[in-house]
């Protein structure tokens, strides 16, 4: 199988996967990146010295002449535009190209409908972490893919971050936990910035905190075997400053609002899948 990956429509999560995958070892030289403009894929070949990116707008054929050759490709559009994409490329894979897509809400079904009958197919929930080769990336094979063309995108993917495989029917919920959650920390880190300011610190000196704080607590929740609410315990004095800000939180109802929140992601992707047919 050739060593060669497309990352076809390489905006965020794809850039991230890629960066991920360089970092971990991936030859530049076998990376081709598909884009619509050709600005964005001048950026793409400065950021990742030694792949190729091809715009759209100046290679109409981009997609197909990626995809041609590849061992793996990456769909990285948005859900809407995934269907398309897969049909303009399918009749340039080969039956054995596993394609992997990145999108939220579009199912295996979905996908395996316009692709040739066979073609290995994975389901993933990636998210932006893997661009330091520490994000979460579910897969979810198609009926197609062997076992060994699992392993063989599990292997890759590893270089992105921690690879867990799930049944399809939990990747909505995948996706409102460990795909939307980086926004949920840096959602975290503004507030707490601009509760800094409304405490009277400068602003710049208040993001510095809340930005330090939340990559230091990431960290320590990186470490092998790290226990969320022990490491809050360590935080929290009893009758200390932290007990009261938790107590707060708990009266205000924040982990039922983050439940909340999960849930209405969760049942955006069911939406979207069933919009799109
Ligand atoms: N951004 C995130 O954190 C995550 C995104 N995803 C999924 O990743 C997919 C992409 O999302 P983002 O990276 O955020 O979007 P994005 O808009 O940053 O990237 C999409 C890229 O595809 C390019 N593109 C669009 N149509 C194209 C075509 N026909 N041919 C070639 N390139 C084309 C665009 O120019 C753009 O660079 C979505 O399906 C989303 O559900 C999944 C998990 C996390
Ligand atoms: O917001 C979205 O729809 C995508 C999927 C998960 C993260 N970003």
């Amino acid at each position: 199988m050739s060593n060669r990956i497309a990352f076809l429509g390489c905006g965020s999560m794809n850039e991230a996967i890629m960066g991920g995958l360089i970092d971990g070892g991936v030859d530049p030289a076998d990376i081709v990146a598909t884009v619509r403009r050709a600005d964005r894929a001048a950026g793409l070949a400065e950021r990742h010295h030694g792949i190729t990116a091809i715009a759209g707008e100046e290679e109409p054929e981009n997609n197909k002449q990626a995809a041609t050759g590849s061992g793996v490709v990456i769909l990285g559009v948005k859900p809407a535009g995934i269907a398309d994409l897969a049909r303009e490329i399918s009749g340039s894979l080969s039956p054995d190209t596993i394609v992997i897509s990145v999108a939220a809400a579009v199912s295996l079904a979905q996908l395996e409908a316009v692709l040739p009958a066979g073609q290995p197919v994975i389901r993933t929930m990636p998210n932006t972490p893997a661009k330091l080769g520490r994000g979460m990336v579910s897969v979810t094979p198609g009926s197609s893919c062997s076992a060994g063309q699992l392993q063989h995108a599990k292997d890759i993917l590893a270089a992105a971050g921690t690879v867990v495989e799930v049944p399809e029917e939990q990747v909505d919920a995948v996706s409102a936990i460990s795909g939307s959650g980086p926004a949920y920390a840096f959602y975290l880190a503004e507030a707490m910035a601009a509760a800094g300011v409304e405490l009277g610190l400068d602003p710049e000196l208040s993001l510095l905190l809340a930005r330090g704080t939340v990559a230091g607590a990431g960290f320590m929740l990186a470490e092998p075997g790290a226990d969320p609410a022990s490491l809050r315990k360590a935080v929290t004095s009893p009758n200390g400053t932290t007990e009261r800000a938790i107590a707060t939180f708990d009266e205000r109802g924040l982990p039922a609002i983050i439940a909340e929140g999960a849930r209405a992601a969760a049942a955006r992707s069911a939406e979207i899948t069933r919009q799109l047919g």
